[in-house]
């Protein structure tokens, strides 16, 4: 019987083999920190793949693992065993620069603040990565994104004179225009309100749609969850679900089964 099934108790699940190529793949991956009495297990072999062009959704108690596994997964942090991969790049294979150039050219980042420059326009915050890389836009997919946004009346603007949503919005531009193989998204609605909150969300589903941009997202939301193709749970570092075309409720019913079941053992 399903509701009796302990998330935790359950066999670690596998990832699932997406059609296509995965854009970014964790094998037995584990992550520890600390040592001694302050030793954490943060991630334990955990196996997952993200599908190219798919929306993932990443869940989990407070502390399952969620932050530790993006930051592996984009090369912000190191990891203990096993392995990450963005493509066919094995991320401990690289050293210190060449790690940075992959964060550079392969991964866009959104974060929960949302991490503008003050001083400087929408524009310049879009095109500040690639400009201190060295490369120039592409000026058609830079319209093109900006676009989809619904930014081309804002590029002027600074950051104070937009409103979060629109703030928020600026920091997925700066993601999408280098054209990553693959976009981290931690917590990105977490300071916005529920209106400003869906249309970042409805963009990042259309980047995926529309541009086939590849996006994993951290959040504790089940209706942000919602808009993603797919969701997999973490409980302790462990890989323990996965749902494919997730509704809230569905979300929200999976993760009452982790509260009663999961955090109670
Ligand atoms: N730099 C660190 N040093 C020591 N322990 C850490 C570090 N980062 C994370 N941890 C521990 O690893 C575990 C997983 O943390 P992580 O931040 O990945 O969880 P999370 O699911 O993202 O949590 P939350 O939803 O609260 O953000 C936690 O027990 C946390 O305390």
């Amino acid at each position: 019987m399903p509701s009796q099934t302990s998330a935790r108790a359950a066999a670690p699940a596998q990832a699932t083999s997406e059609a296509g190529q995965a854009a970014a793949r964790a094998t037995e991956l584990s992550k520890v920190y600390g040592q001694g009495e302050t030793r954490v297990v943060a991630l334990d072999s955990v196996s997952v793949e993200f599908g190219r062009g798919r929306f993932t959704a990443i869940m989990g108690p407070s502390g399952s693992g969620k932050s530790t596994l993006m930051h592996c997964m984009a090369g912000l942090d190191s990891v203990s065993a096993g392995s990450a991969l963005i493509g066919d790049t094995e991320l401990s294979s690289l050293n210190d620069r060449q790690l940075t150039r992959l964060r550079r050219d392969k991964v866009g980042f959104v974060f929960q603040a949302f991490n503008l420059l003050p001083t400087l326009s929408a524009l310049e915050n879009i095109t500040l990565p690639m400009s201190i890389a060295g490369h120039r836009p592409d000026q058609r997919w830079l319209e093109t994104v900006v676009g989809i946004l619904g930014l081309s009346a804002r590029l002027d603007h600074r950051p104070s004179e937009l409103s979060g949503g629109q703030q928020q919005r600026v920091a997925v531009a700066r993601a999408l225009v280098s054209r990553p193989e693959i976009i981290f998204a931690d917590e990105p609605t977490g300071n916005l309100d529920s209106r400003a909150g869906s249309e970042v969300l409805d963009f990042l589903r259309q980047s995926v749609r529309e541009l086939g941009q590849t996006v994993v997202m951290v959040t504790h939301d089940p209706a942000a969850a919602a808009y993603a193709d797919r969701v997999v749970l973490l409980a302790d570092g462990r890989l323990t679900d996965e749902l494919l075309d997730p509704t809230a409720e569905r979300v929200l019913n999976r993760m009452r089964l982790f509260d009663t079941n999961g955090r109670a053992s």
